[in-house]
């Protein structure tokens, strides 16, 4: 297979097939394309919409409300319905699943960011498949996603995933809405770095009245994860083994190449985090380790100047001074102090908690070459 980890998105228009009920029939098939694709050895996460129409379906409901906490009322009740589905299919194939629901700032805020990475990178390395909607009950107004496909997008760039895959009711993005438009042609592949003036207005909001966004959250969503170094196809879900022809590179649906490598995308993300001047100072042992692709322990640390939070991009210098890297610690600088030159297995006891083994760890650390250093202040 082509992509290694993959994020699958799927709408509620995908979920329900056009329908007022959930497809119970789309949603094993999901989960079977799903195991298909582990078994290729890829990674695997689906942000998967449907609660709101789940509870619709459990209240029988005509309707659906247009008021915020209509909706909410409805995603607490279909949320533990539409999970109950996916763990049951998922149990079958004997494969464990798990549930996150997210808030905006679990993402935007970076020691939230930490927890929600830790754990994204425990279940996918475990091999677990989280099963991720937004936590709809209690995002208000302000701290909504407000769309899945902006969730999924934020997913992908957290775990850095190779693929985003968006499915929807439709072949993907087309050059006016195919519900209106029957001269609408599909755009096959978006990979000019100012997405063209025309795409944005051939993408158009939802008419179903079942999903949320409609195609301008899917290209918003597109956009910001092929920068962040994503590959993103938008495709229809109802197409058969869809997931899996995705995968494999196969040319369907709408294609948005990558725009930076993934490694030019964490240097960005490191470097436009708050820094609040925090530098550690390592030992030899500690440089070889990092420069080998292993995580920063305090025990390797010799010094921590500044203060800083935990979550905040700190330098990272060697015994002559010269920076080895930067990256985000995961102990604010109080911490740390206490804990330099000790053992992992000793943390807890000193700071009564732990936040890990590593002061830092190598998913959150660029390291600079040399090159790069010399490049410093020209
Ligand atoms: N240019 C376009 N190309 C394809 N679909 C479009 C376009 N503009 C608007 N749409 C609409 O977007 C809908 C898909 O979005 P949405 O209903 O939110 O689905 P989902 O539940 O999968 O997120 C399609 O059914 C289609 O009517
Ligand atoms: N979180 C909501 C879905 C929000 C959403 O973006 O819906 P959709 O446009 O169908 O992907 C739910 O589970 O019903």
């Amino acid at each position: 297979m082509e992509s290694h980890r993959v994020i699958i998105k799927v709408g509620t228009s995908t979920l329900t097939a056009g329908s007022h009920r959930l497809s119970i029939p789309h949603i094993f098939d999901i989960t079977r394309q799903i195991m298909q694709l582990k078994e290729t050895g890829a990674q695997v996460a689906l942000v998967t919409s449907g609660a709101i129409a789940a509870g619709r379906e459990a209240m029988s409901m005509a309707e659906a409300p247009r008021f915020t906490p209509g909706k909410q009322m409805l995603a607490a009740i279909g949320q533990p319905r539409l999970i109950a589905y996916y763990d049951q299919f998922f149990r079958m194939f004997g494969q464990v699943s798990a549930q996150v629901l997210l808030t905006r700032e679990d993402l935007t805020d970076r020691n939230r960011y930490l927890n929600a990475r830790g754990t994204f990178e425990g279940l996918l390395e475990g091999g677990v498949v989280p099963i991720i909607n937004e936590n709809d009950t209690v995002a208000t107004e302000e701290i909504r996603f407000g769309d899945n496909d902006n969730l999924s997008a934020l997913v992908a760039n957290l775990v850095e995933a190779d693929l985003l895959l968006l499915l929807t009711d439709q072949a993907g993005l087309f050059t006016g809405d195919p519900r209106k438009d029957e001269n609408a042609r599909l755009i096959e592949k978006v990979d000019q770095a100012e997405i063209p003036l025309e795409y944005w207005e051939a993408a158009g909001g939802s008419q179903s009245g079942l999903g949320t966004g409609g195609m301008v959250t899917k290209l918003r969503a597109a956009d910001l994860a092929r920068r962040a170094g994503v590959k993103v196809v938008i495709a229809s879900g109802s197409e058969p083994d869809i997931i899996l022809k995705a995968a494999s590179g196969k040319q369907i649906g709408t294609q948005f190449p990558p725009l930076v490598s993934k490694l030019e995308s964490r240097k960005r993300f490191l470097l436009a985090g708050k820094r609040g001047g925090g530098i550690l100072s390592i030992d030899e042992g500690a440089t070889l380790a990092l420069r080998k692709g292993g995580s920063l322990l305090p025990v390797g640390i010799r010094e921590v100047t500044g203060e800083f939070s935990r979550g905040a991009t700190v330098r990272i210098l060697d015994v002559s001074g010269s920076e080895v890297a930067v990256g985000m610690t995961s102990y604010d600088s109080s911490d740390l102090k206490k804990i330099i030159g000790c053992r992992s297995d000793e943390i807890e006891s000193i700071l009564g908690f732990t936040e890990g083994d590593e002061a830092v760890h190598h998913n959150n650390m660029l390291l600079l070459k040399p090159a790069l250093k010399r490049q410093k202040g020209s």
